[in-house]
């Protein structure tokens, strides 16, 4: 029985060969053993793709690390507790009985689980993942098994088993999460993500009346009370709660979203025109200070996001962001419309008319600041006074980078720190003594989740290393795509832990052997060293040095030098065709025609450009099909019509995956 998925994220795989291949330390199991690595996730190279590896599995019941069935999580109280947390967030369907998420009854509406799904919550999404649905036994009963991004770029993670239900009379789709689709049926889509069909072993019809939450692009307020998992005696997570975030704003229809207006629900007044998506826009969200059945220990949540004053309040106003900028858009190749008319979204943001327009926020610990018209955020650690990772630490950071994860304004985010000689001291070790296993727990949960959501993050993370950095300050630099120190000798880097008696978890050490390479992270681990910024230059353990008065703008380089770049940070679309059975890139700024395309494995949206594999091709071996691929900043707003991919043909093709 299959039970709960890694604490975040939870894609539900469609096919064992989806993209483990391509995983160089991915989840495996131990030859011989059966045990499963955890948490099960990728690693990278450093020449990596974001996005283009996925967590492949749920995990069976006995390797979920948080079930009592696991040998890792320690006392069964707190496999107990995390477990039941970690499984809410799946589809229940897929809990066992002997899950403690089943504690909660199955009758009871999932509002605040269906709040999760693409309501400012995001998945730690691999760009290039797509929606695929199982079943079918009508052409509008599917379920969606994995889903991807919405069209606004936002990641939202729908219950895996989503029903889809017809509403003929406004020729639009509803799912059982209230959310409304579009699509003809052979190319539904939810949340952007292109859903296919097939039989569906027990379709599941849901009243309309009864339906409630939203999906994602539903009309409902994100921030209603109603909307939260705290509010009905769930769980509610700081991070999964659309209330932790203040910014998250109105989960709505996507400007020129062919989807019709929502039905009133009973005994709901039927919610107000729909109008585009902009953070900016978004009504300051209640903030509870604490949540009773938080999963996290009470802790401030941060204040909303200040609403830049040069933004005119009203929603309905037409977002400033709105038109696409005309340099930006390319022509489309020869019966291809571009995607933002045809989809009638702008493909990215405009550049603002106005200066510079910076946002700010800051919580305790964490002082973020957004440059928008760079597109690049800073994140600043401002935990005095060495910045050690507590729980308090960790959670705000999540949430910081959830937070700039869901603005598309957003493309890239340089870390550093606030605090003079220091980057970050590692877990703070005060957190790992004298406290309730619990509280262990919880605080292993949190280093895992900012691993997994630096990690896996669709921006582009840079590291501004301006201080010493030890094990969990130095796990931080190396989850980030790009490390640059200060070439201060007096600062030092690395993984300490085996001289605090301690050994580096494994996803340290692969993450560590990933960008050191095997035989200096053996021998860097065994002696628990830290490497002083010379040599850790030396060794690949930072890309490069700078003089500490000059990181800022070294970093501010680097990362306008990854965003330049189409794909993951970057801002371009390209179109591809099928010519002779290859697939050959018409071209699309900064993408010179003739090059290749990575296509993944399927989907539609937010893959990555770069070499697509012989092997890839061969598998695809599409003819006379148009694919594109659409850069984060487009916010995978790139959708061709249905009838112009042939995406299902390709996934067939690629094995489902
Ligand atoms: C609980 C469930 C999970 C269990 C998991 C078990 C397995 C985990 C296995 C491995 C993962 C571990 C990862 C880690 O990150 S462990 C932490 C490793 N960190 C360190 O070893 C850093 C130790 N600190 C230093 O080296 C130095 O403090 C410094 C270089 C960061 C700064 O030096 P300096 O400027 O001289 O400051 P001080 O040394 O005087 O320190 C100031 C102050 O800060 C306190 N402090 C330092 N580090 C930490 C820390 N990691 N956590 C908490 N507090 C820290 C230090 O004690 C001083 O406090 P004060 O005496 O009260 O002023």
């Amino acid at each position: 029985m299959r039970c709960c998925s890694p604490p975040r994220p939870a894609w539900v795989p469609t096919c064992s060969s989806s993209t483990r291949s391509r995983r160089s330390t991915g989840p495996a199991r131990a030859a011989g053993t059966g045990a499963w690595d955890w948490p099960p996730w990728r690693s990278r190279s450093r020449s990596r793709q974001r996005g283009s590896t996925i967590p492949a599995m749920l995990l069976p019941d006995a390797v979920c690390p948080h079930s009592t069935a696991s040998p890792r999580l320690g006392p069964r109280a707190a496999g107990d507790e995390v477990h039941r947390r970690c499984c809410r967030g799946q589809p229940r369907e897929l809990l066992p009985a002997s899950c403690p998420g089943m504690a909660v009854p199955l009758g009871e509406p999932e509002r605040g689980r269906a709040g999760r799904a693409g309501q400012g919550r995001t998945e730690r999404g691999s760009a290039g993942q797509d929606g695929m649905v199982q079943g079918g036994a009508g052409p509008w009963d599917h379920r969606i098994i994995k889903v991807g991004k919405d069209p606004q770029g936002h990641r939202v993670q729908p219950a895996p088993t989503t029903t889809i239900t017809p509403n003929p009379e406004q020729g639009a789709w509803l799912n059982n999460k209230g959310a409304w689709l579009s699509g003809n049926g052979r190319g539904l889509t939810e949340g952007g993500w292109l859903i296919g069909g097939g039989p569906t072993p027990r379709p599941r019809r849901v009243p309309l009346t009864s339906r409630a939450g939203n999906g994602g692009s539903g009309p409902r307020p994100l921030h209603g009370a109603d909307r939260c998992g705290a509010q009905r005696g769930g769980a509610c997570s700081a991070l999964l709660c659309p209330r932790g975030w203040g910014g998250g704003g109105l989960a709505t229809a996507p400007r020129g979203s062919p989807s019709p207006p929502p039905p009133a629900r009973r005994g709901v007044p039927p919610p107000g025109p729909r109008v585009p998506r902009c953070p900016l826009h978004a009504p300051c969200p209640p903030v509870s200070p604490t949540s009773p059945v938080s999963p996290y220990p009470p802790y401030p949540r941060p204040p909303c996001p200040p609403i830049s004053p040069h933004i005119p309040p009203p929603p309905q106003t037409p977002c400033p962001r709105g038109a696409a900028p005309p340099h930006l858009t390319p022509p489309p190749p020869p019966g291809v419309l571009p995607l933002s008319q045809a989809w009638g979204r702008a493909p990215r943001l405009p550049p603002s008319p106005l200066p510079a327009q910076r946002r700010a926020f800051s919580n305790n610990k964490i002082l973020v600041e957004l440059d928008e018209s760079a597109g690049v955020a800073t994140m600043k650690f401002k935990s005095p006074p060495v910045n050690s990772l507590s729980l308090d630490f960790l959670t705000e950071f999540c949430i910081s980078l959830e937070k700039l994860e869901n603005d598309r304004a957003c493309r890239g985010v340089i870390l550093t720190s606030a605090v003079p000689k220091i980057f970050s001291s590692g877990l703070d070790i005060t957190e790992m003594c004298g406290k309730s296993t619990e509280h262990y727990a919880e605080f292993w949960r949190a280093v895992q989740e900012m691993w997994l959501r630096l990690y896996s993050s669709n921006m582009v993370t840079v590291a501004a290393v301006n201080g010493s950095s030890p094990a969990g300050g130095c796990l931080i630099a190396l989850t980030c795509d790009y490390r640059i120190m200060a070439e201060n000798p007096k600062f030092s880097i690395g993984l300490n832990e085996a001289q605090l008696g301690i050994v580096a978890p494994f996803w340290f050490k692969d993450t560590f052997v990933n960008v050191v390479g095997h035989r200096v992270a053996e021998s860097s681990l065994q002696l628990g060293s830290l490497h002083p910024a010379p040599e850790a230059h030396r060794i690949g353990l930072v890309d490069e040095l700078v003089p500490e008065e000059k990181l800022k703008d070294r970093a501010t380089a680097v990362m306008q030098q990854w965003l330049a770049l189409p794909g993951k940070g970057g801002t371009s679309w390209a179109v591809t065709e099928c010519r002779n059975g290859d697939l050959t890139c018409v071209g699309g700024p900064g993408i010179e025609a003739g090059s290749c395309v990575s296509v993944g494995t399927g989907g539609v949206g937010g893959w990555e450009v770069g070499k697509l594999s012989k092997a890839v091709r061969a598998a695809l071996g599409c003819e006379g099909c148009a694919w594109h691929t659409a850069g984060r900043s487009a916010g995978c707003a790139g959708r061709l019509p249905p009838a112009q991919l042939a995406v299902p043909a390709l996934l067939s093709r690629a094995g489902g995956a």
